[in-house]
């Protein structure tokens, strides 16, 4: 399959973004970019480091720069980004990716909690990962669905069922 543009996935924490990524990447032979690990490489530190250090308003500021760098790149050379969880709350990064092809990956509280209690990696849900991915969830499913040009939903099921509904949506994407 050809792909065109830039896709980017976008989702809760524990969406599968970076999963869903490595897995289309299979499929379509297009290379991926995980928005934090480039973070990481970028700044050569980690982000739970930046958030302790510098804050997230600096995490967010550098976050921004990194996907408009992505992005104007991946014009010229398809990839398949996945963002990081939050990115979407910057309104400089929601312009950046309206002339990609947005996938947002949902899935319900319960198998978001499952996934997230399974490793400590993430600073914004160290403490009550519940009521934090409430209101993370109040505020984002907004900016998603502004954003997407294809919602897909993810369950306790095998990876491959997410797969199988992008390609099935992909003829949706601008
Ligand atoms: N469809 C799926 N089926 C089963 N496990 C999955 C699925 N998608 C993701 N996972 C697992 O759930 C965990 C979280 O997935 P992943 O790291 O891809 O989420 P993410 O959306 O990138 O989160 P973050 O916003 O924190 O980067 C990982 O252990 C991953 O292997
Ligand atoms: O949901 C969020 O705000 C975040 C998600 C991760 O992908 C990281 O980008 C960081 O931990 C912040
Ligand atoms: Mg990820």
């Amino acid at each position: 399959m050809n792909v065109e543009l830039p896709i980017v996935l976008v989702g809760l924490p524990g969406a599968g973004k970076s999963r869903v990524a490595a897995e289309l990447h299979k499929v379509l032979s297009v290379p991926v970019v995980d928005m934090d690990e480039m973070i990481e490489k970028k700044t050569a530190t980690t982000i739970s480091h930046i958030f302790a250090e510098k804050g997230e308003a600096e995490f967010r500021r550098i976050e921004a720069e990194t996907v408009r760098e992505i992005v104007q790149d991946a014009q010229l050379n398809p990839a398949i980004i996945s963002l990081g969880g939050g990115a979407i709350e910057t309104p400089q990064v929601r312009e950046t990716i309206a002339v990609t092809c947005v996938i947002h990956i949902d899935a319900s509280d319960e198998v978001l909690l499952s996934r997230i209690r399974r490793n400590n990696r993430r600073p914004l849900m160290k403490d009550d990962p519940e009521n934090t991915l409430m209101m993370l969830r109040r505020r984002r499913d907004p900016l998603h669905a502004q954003v997407r040009d294809l919602k897909v939903v993810s369950t306790h099921g095998p990876v491959s069922e997410v797969v199988e509904q992008i390609m099935e949506g992909l003829n949706l994407c601008k």
